[in-house]
């Protein structure tokens, strides 16, 4: 009886043991594969997030985005080359207001201040042309304020650009053949092309110049009260009978050649001038201008002094038109300018030759160019040389450039002229040389 207890109770503790046993590993088991599931749920939640898929909405959101973003991209690109260009055209544009402020000069010549008293106002018509521009020089060096008329035909803004801007200059492009209606104290009335060549290309506008033109110019010192000078010629003499010419010399001119659409336009332009100063009380003064040479003739001037000196200078053949053995005498054109304005301040009212009383014939012996001599141009004057004892009695003027001195000053600038290569390589305006005047 006590055996058969003591092995059930052995039993009773081996099935006890035995239960525990697998309750641990039970307990352990479970444990373990709750972490499984855990890891399991996560991988397989990673993976669900990777692999969702997107609803309408969220399609639509990410479209409206991208497309945003390319716009942006493109405007971006657009706006990129918008200011490429706009930089490009800045440049541009500031090259060109460089070249532009080159243009205008920062200093000019020295001026003289005159009171409002001593001030006038001086129209010069043709002031861009030649003679005109170096006039306009001394009168706006002196202080007065001058108007340029110029069509431009012969003229050159060049001659006057280094006054643009200036308080005192002002530029009128105009042709005086049609009225014009400014305020001037005085008149220089240069306007005509003075070139043999130039005022035979077109002889009627030769001719309205000098006559409706004049006509204009007179009319308009009547009617503001401003004294008056004509730019006359010697080629009112004509083809003169008469050697050296007094003004008193009434001249020999073919009123039908080639020539007389200037020698009788300015024939006119005088009788006309006379005429208003006789009817119209108009203060006139007169200046026949015998043959002038300088800087700033044109380079294809057509003039005998232009025309050796380009010759020369480009080893071409001189020209010699006829036998060469007609006469001129030559001024340089500071002294005609010195006698214009004398002429202007005197009382003397009736014509003056201003020239330089020096004839020279036109043959170049000893040249060392080769020499063309041709048939003599038609009503070409034999000789033209000038007694100005009018002009040293009345004007205390005489011409002070010798023509050695006058010639090398014109074949500098003529040489300067032949090396521009461009329009704008040669601003020389800012050491403009003016000759102070006396
Ligand atoms: O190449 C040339 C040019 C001109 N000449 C001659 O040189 C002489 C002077 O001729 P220009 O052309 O210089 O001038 P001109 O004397 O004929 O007229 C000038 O005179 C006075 C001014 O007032 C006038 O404006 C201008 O016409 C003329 O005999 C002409 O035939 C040449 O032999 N070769």
């Amino acid at each position: 009886m006590i055996r058969q207890s003591l092995k059930f109770r052995k039993a009773i503790t081996g099935v006890c043991v035995l239960s525990l046993v697998l309750f641990v590993f039970l307990i352990l088991n479970k444990n373990h594969t709750n972490e499984d599931i855990v890891n399991n749920l996560n991988i397989q939640k990673q993976a669900d997030q990777r692999f969702v898929v997107p609803s309408y909405e969220e399609n639509y959101v990410k479209i409206v985005k991208m497309q945003s973003d390319l716009n942006n991209q493109a405007e971006n690109d657009s706006t990129k080359k918008e200011l490429l260009e706009t930089r490009s055209h800045i440049e541009q544009l500031e090259k060109k207001i460089a070249l532009l402020e080159g243009r205008i000069p920062q200093k000019y010549p020295d001026v003289t201040y005159l009171g409002h008293k001593e001030r006038k106002r001086i129209l010069v018509t043709g002031g861009a042309g030649f003679v005109g521009s170096h006039l306009v020089d001394i009168l706006m060096t002196q202080g007065h304020e001058v108007i340029v008329v110029d069509n431009f035909f012969t003229g050159r803004k060049r001659n006057v650009e280094h006054w643009f801007g200036h308080r005192n200059f002002e530029m009128i492009h105009h042709d005086i053949v049609n009225p014009l209606y400014v305020e001037a104290d005085e008149i220089y009335h240069l306007a005509s092309p003075a070139s043999p060549p130039h005022y035979m290309q077109n002889p009627v506008k030769t001719i309205k110049t000098n006559t409706l033109g004049t006509i204009n110019m007179l009319g308009l010192a009547r009617r503001v009260g401003a004294k008056i000078l004509i730019a006359s010629t010697s080629e009112v003499y004509g083809d003169p009978m008469v050697h050296p010419q007094p003004e008193s010399y009434w001249g020999h001119v073919n009123p039908i050649g080639p020539r007389a659409c200037y020698d009788e336009g300015k024939r006119v332009a005088e009788t006309l001038a006379y005429s208003y100063a006789k009817q119209e009380n108009v203060s006139v003064r007169v200046a026949r201008i015998f043959n002038t040479y300088g800087p700033r003739m044109h380079v294809s001037d057509g003039r005998v002094v232009s025309n050796f000196i380009m010759q020369a200078l480009q080893n071409l053949t001189i020209t010699v038109y006829g036998n060469g053995k007609q006469t001129r005498s030559f001024c340089y054109v500071s002294d005609l300018v010195d006698g214009l304005l004398s002429l202007m301040q005197s009382s003397y009212t009736l014509p003056v030759n201003i020239g330089n009383p020096v004839e020279h014939t036109i043959e170049v012996p000893g040249c060392r160019s080769t020499v063309s001599t041709s048939a003599a141009v038609e009503d070409d004057p034999s000789g033209a040389g000038q007694n100005i004892a009018v002009a040293k009695a009345h004007l205390h003027w005489s011409p002070k450039v010798t023509l050695k001195d006058g010639l090398q000053r014109t074949i500098d600038y003529f040489k300067e002229e032949l090396s521009r290569k461009t329009f704008y390589n040669n601003q020389t305006y800012m050491d403009v040389n003016i000759k102070p005047h006396k």
